[in-house]
């Protein structure tokens, strides 16, 4: 892994390797796991067998629409939001086993003690999704703008760690979203920060033509140019129209064998059908910051989606940091904490913020004051 740089996009740094040396670098692309023993509470380990779905190797049937109904539940709230024509969406709050597996995986908030115990005298890094994380699900791609609240509690963050946004979103939108010329941004699953090979490229651009054909046929559907992913969108298609929308997308990256399918928060996601996800896109950034193979370091990483579960189990094998899910369901997952929805999410990074100020201070985390850490 050499030769990636900084170099800045519309004021934006970004990670980026050159073209030879990602071919250079695919073929080591896994990385040995460190090992440094945890000490902690049962629930601070990994949990084990987190679900991968693959739809291009789904087989047949389309048993993954219930996965994703249980995953991220229809119940649309009108939204409080400012934006015209975009609702927030949200979570069924009423999953039965939810009480049941907060067990498992604490709230970050009410137990921040726990997650910040093992960071103390180490570099903290903060990774950070954007849909669903820093900004509420909304029906329209376009719309998903975070808070300029949200926006403030990132930057201070960023002020105090190294701080990276990894999206499925290109690198250019989401940081048009984020507007945070000071961090790292790993776009397309963590693409941007590595590209693609330019076959799959080329076909990504016939694949996106014959998308758009596609959802003309459905109402409600759309595609997103990802610029190295695209995202199929069927929040606003009617449900028994789902499986439909799902075989003619199948249908169409079918001949295209560098390019695989898997889902999202009701949305079909197309990308590279190679090794390279939000788990690596951590690793290398980790990497690229020259915080790997450092004992000292100690990676948070938040995200919503089952994207996210790449990284969450990086950090696992690695057992380093942790994974925090976002999430108001019961839901397997590789993350060691849990965290409801963007609102909690805003109040942790008030307090990590916090707790760095006091560690700085030389005052302890339970001096935490102005952030009200009990959720419960
Ligand atoms: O990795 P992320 O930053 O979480 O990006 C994943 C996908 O997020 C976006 O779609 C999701 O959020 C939309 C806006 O709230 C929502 O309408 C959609 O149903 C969700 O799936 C984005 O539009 C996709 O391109 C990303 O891949």
């Amino acid at each position: 892994m050499t030769k990636q740089s900084l170099v800045m996009k519309d004021d934006i740094p970004v990670a980026v390797v050159s073209p030879e040396a990602i071919s250079e670098a695919f073929p080591h692309l896994s990385y040995p796991p460190p090992h440094s023993p945890m000490a902690g509470p049962s629930y601070l380990k990994c949990k084990k067998h987190a679900r991968r779905l693959d739809l291009a190797t789904a087989g047949r049937g389309n048993s993954w629409i219930e996965s994703m109904i249980i995953l991220s539940p229809t119940h649309v709230k009108s939204s409080s939001s400012s934006q015209a024509g975009c609702s927030s969406m949200s979570a069924a709050d009423n999953v039965e086993d939810y009480d049941s597996w907060v067990k498992t995986h604490p709230s970050a908030l009410s137990n921040f003690e726990d997650v910040m115990a093992t960071a103390k005298g180490k570099q903290v890094v903060m990774f950070l999704d954007y849909d669903g994380t820093l900004s509420p699900i909304v029906l329209d791609p376009d719309c998903a703008f975070m808070s300029d609240e949200m926006r403030e509690a990132v930057r201070e963050v960023a002020s105090h760690f190294p701080t990276a946004i990894v999206s499925g979103r290109c690198t250019e939108k989401v940081a048009s979203f984020v507007k945070l010329s000071e961090l790292y941004y790993a776009g397309s699953h963590g693409l941007d920060i590595k590209g693609p090979e330019e076959g799959a490229y080329h076909s990504k651009v016939k694949v996106y033509k014959s998308l758009r054909e596609i959802v003309k046929i459905i109402p409600g559907s759309r595609v997103e140019n990802n610029k190295f992913c695209l995202s199929v969108h069927f929040r606003c298609v009617e449900e028994k129209k789902w499986s439909l929308l799902a075989d003619l997308v199948k249908l169409v990256i079918m001949d295209y064998p560098k390019l695989k399918l898997s889902y999202g928060r009701k949305v079909l996601e197309i990308r590279p059908n190679i090794k390279w996800d939000k788990g690596k896109a951590l690793e290398f950034l980790l990497e690229s910051l020259g915080f790997d193979g450092h004992n000292n370091v100690f990676p948070l990483y938040i995200g919503d989606d089952c994207t996210d579960e790449d990284a969450f189990k990086v950090l696992c094998d690695r057992e380093q940091g942790f994974g925090i899910i976002v999430s108001k369901i019961a839901k397997e997952t590789k993350a060691s904490f849990s965290l409801r929805e963007p609102a909690e999410v805003l109040k942790f990074l008030h307090c990590l913020v916090e707790w760095r100020q006091l560690s700085e201070e030389g005052k302890g985390v339970k001096e935490l004051r102005g952030v009200q850490l009990n959720m419960q």
